[in-house]
C-alpha cells in the first residue's frame, strides 16, 4: 500500500496542501498565498490561475522540501472557498476573473430571483438568493458583461478549476453545486426550472460527483510541472464547510460545529433533506452520499480581528493580541461589539450593515477593545445558535474549529456564551484534514468517512460554562442583539453618505 494522500484546501488567503499518512499523521504541510483583489467598493475577485499557481508551487515544495515521495502518493482531494464564480470558454480559458464568496455588488440580482420565483426558489434551493452566492453572480455578468456572458461554455467553482488544471476533467461535486443555489435539492439534479426563468443554458452547469468519487488523474502535462505522478488518482473533493464537518467528524446531528476563520460558521449535520430553515440558514449537501447540513455564515469573524490588528497594532501577533485580552474582564467592561464589517449574510441578509462599538468610555482600554470583538464576534454566532434553539435541536457540545480554536480564551468565551461544552481539536484547520480524509475514503483505505473520523480527528481539550461568566452573559447578549436594529437605519444611510461622496 501507498503511504501518503493529499489534501488540497484553496482557501481565500491561501492554498494549504496536507500530507498524511493511514494514521492521519500529518507528515507534511506547505501552503502560499495569493492576492485578493478589490477593484471596487464590494467587489472580491481572484485570479483563477493564481490559485493553480500557488497550488503547483505548494505541491513542488511538499515533494522537494518535505521529501514526499511522488510515488508515495495513494490519492489526491479538495476542500474549496464556497460559491466563488470561474467562468470558461469553449476552449476552457478563464473569461474573467472569479468573483468570490464574500462579494457583495449583486444585491439588484438577488432582488430580482426574489421578485420573481419567490417561495418556489427556497422550495427548490432550501435557500434564499443572497449576495455570495453564485447564482446572482452569473445574473450580474449575464447584465453587465454580455460580451463575456455569450462566451460562456461552462462554469465552475474554485477548486473544481484547479482539478481540472491537475487532471484535463471538468466536474463539480454536490457540495459545492449545492452553494451555486442552482441545484434542485430535492433531485439532486441542476434546476431546468431555475436555468430556464433566468435563460442560463443547463450545458454551462458541470457534470457532478460524490466527493470522494474519482474524477480522474494526474495529467503528463500537471506532472511535468508539479513533479507528481501522472495517473494518480484525483478525487472529487468538497466545499470547504462540508470538508470542515467531515475534518471535525461532524457526522452525525448530536454536536454542532463553530468556525472562527476570516468568516464564521456555525453548522450543524442535517439527516433530512426535507428540513428547510426557510433559507434563513444555508442548507447544503454534506460531502458524504445522501447527508446534509445547515449553517449561518458571520462574514467577519477573524477578519474582525485582522481588521483591528492592521489598524491599530500591525506588528503585534494574534497571540500577543489574544494575551492583551485576558486584562479585560467578561464583558469587556461594558463595551459592545458588533461584527458586520462587511455586512452580514446571518441571521441577518443584509449587505448594508456595518459595524459598531456600542457603550465606549473614556475608561476603555485597548484589551476591552480586544475582547469586546472576540465576545461581538461569539453574540453573533450565538444569533445562529438560538435559531436551533428555536427549532428545538438539541445538542450537547460545540466542536470549535478554524484559527480562533487556537486561543484557549476564545474557546472559553465560547463555552460561557453558548452555555454548552465547547470541544478543541489536536488539528483545527479542519478543512486541509476533511480533503485528506475524503482523499483517504476515495482510495479505499478506509470503508467509509466515520472509519476515517475515528482514526484521523482527535479531541484535545474540552471547555466547560463557568456559571458566574455565564450569568454575565446572558444580562449582556440581549443588549447585543438589540443592536442590529437600532443601527440598521443608521448604516444604511452612512454607505450612501460614502458612495455619493467617495
Ligand atoms: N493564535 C491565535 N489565536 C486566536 N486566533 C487566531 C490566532 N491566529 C489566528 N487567529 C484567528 O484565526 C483567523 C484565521 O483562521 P483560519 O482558519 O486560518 O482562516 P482562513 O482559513 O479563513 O484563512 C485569523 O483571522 C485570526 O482572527
Ligand atoms: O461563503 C462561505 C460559506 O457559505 C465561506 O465560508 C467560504 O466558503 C470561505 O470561507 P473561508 O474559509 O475562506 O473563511
Amino acid at each position: 500500500m501507498k503511504k501518503y494522500v493529499l489534501g488540497i484546501d484553496i482557501g481565500t488567503g491561501s492554498v494549504k496542501v496536507t500530507g498524511v499518512d493511514y494514521y492521519g499523521k500529518i507528515v507534511a504541510q506547505e501552503s502560499a498565498s495569493y492576492p485578493l483583489l478589490h477593484p471596487q467598493v464590494g467587489f472580491s475577485e481572484q485570479n483563477p490561475d493564481d490559485w493553480v499557481n500557488a497550488t503547483t508551487k505548494a505541491i513542488h515544495n511538499l515533494l522537494t522540501l518535505d521529501k514526499i515521495s511522488a510515488a508515495e502518493i495513494a490519492g489526491i482531494s479538495y476542500s474549496g472557498q464556497m460559491h466563488g464564480l470561474v467562468l470558461l470558454n469553449k476552449n476552457n480559458e478563464v473569461l474573467r476573473p472569479a468573483i468570490l464568496w464574500d462579494d457583495t455588488r449583486t444585491t439588484k440580482q438577488c432582488q430580482l430571483i426574489e421578485q420573481q420565483m419567490a417561495q418556489h426558489f427556497i422550495q427548490i434551493t432550501h435557500n434564499r438568493p443572497l449576495e455570495g452566492f453564485t447564482l446572482p453572480k452569473i445574473l450580474w455578468v449575464q447584465e453587465n458583461e454580455p460580451e463575456i456572458w455569450q462566451q460562456v461554455k461552462i462554469f465552475l467553482l474554485p477548486k473544481d478549476y484547479v482539478r481540472y488544471q491537475m487532471t484535463g476533467q471538468l466536474a463539480t461535486d454536490y457540495s459545492d453545486a449545492t452553494g451555486s443555489v442552482m441545484l434542485d435539492i430535492n433531485t439532486q439534479q441542476w434546476s431546468s426550472t431555475i436555468c430556464d426563468q433566468f435563460h442560463i443554458p443547463l450545458s454551462i452547469c458541470p457534470s457532478l460527483l460524490h466527493s470522494s468519487e474519482i474524477a480522474g488523474t494526474i495529467s503528463s502535462e500537471y506532472a511535468q510541472i508539479s513533479g507528481l505522478q501522472s495517473g494518480t488518482p484525483v478525487y472529487a473533493g468538497a466545499a470547504d464547510n462540508a470538508a470542515s464537518a467531515v475534518g471535525a467528524g461532524l457526522l452525525q446531528p448530536q454536536s454542532v460545529l463553530s468556525s472562527i476563520g476570516t468568516s464564521g460558521v456555525v453548522l450543524k449535520y442535517e439527516p433530512d433533506a426535507q428540513t428547510n430553515y426557510q433559507g434563513v440558514l444555508q442548507f447544503e449537501d454534506h460531502a458524504l452520499n445522501d447527508a446534509y447540513y445547515s449553517m449561518g455564515v458571520t462574514l467577519a469573524a477573524g477578519d474582525s480581528l485582522n481588521w483591528f490588528q492592521r489598524t491599530f497594532c500591525r506588528h503585534q501577533s494574534f497571540a500577543a493580541l489574544l494575551k492583551e485580552a485576558e486584562q479585560s474582564p467578561v464583558g469587556a467592561n461594558g463595551l459592545v461589539f458588533t461584527p458586520y464589517l462587511v455586512g452580514e449574510r446571518a441571521p441577518y441578509a443584509d449587505a448594508f450593515i456595518r459595524g459598531s462599538f456600542i457603550g465606549l468610555d473614556s475608561s476603555h482600554k485597548r484589551a476591552d477593545f480586544i475582547r469586546s470583538i472576540l465576545e461581538g464576534i461569539i453574540f453573533s454566532f450565538e444569533d445562529l445558535m438560538q435559531i436551533y434553539q428555536h427549532n428545538q435541536h438539541n445538542f450537547d457540545t460545540v466542536i470549535s474549529i478554524g484559527g480562533g480554536a487556537q486561543s484557549p480564551l476564545w474557546l472559553q468565551i465560547q463555552a460561557d456564551i453558548f452555555n454548552k461544552k465547547v470541544a478543541s481539536l489536536m488539528n483545527e484547520q479542519t478543512a486541509s484534514l476533511g480533503a485528506t480524509i475524503i482523499a483517504a475514503v476515495g482510495a479505499g483505505w478506509y470503508a467509509n468517512f466515520q472509519d476515517c473520523t475515528d482514526v484521523f480527528v482527535k479531541t484535545k481539550k474540552f471547555y466547560y460554562p463557568i456559571a458566574d461568566n455565564v450569568t454575565k452573559y446572558q444580562k449582556l447578549y440581549p443588549i447585543y442583539h438589540q443592536v442590529y436594529q437600532h443601527t440598521r437605519d443608521l448604516s444604511f444611510n452612512l454607505i450612501q453618505f460614502r458612495q455619493q461622496n467617495h
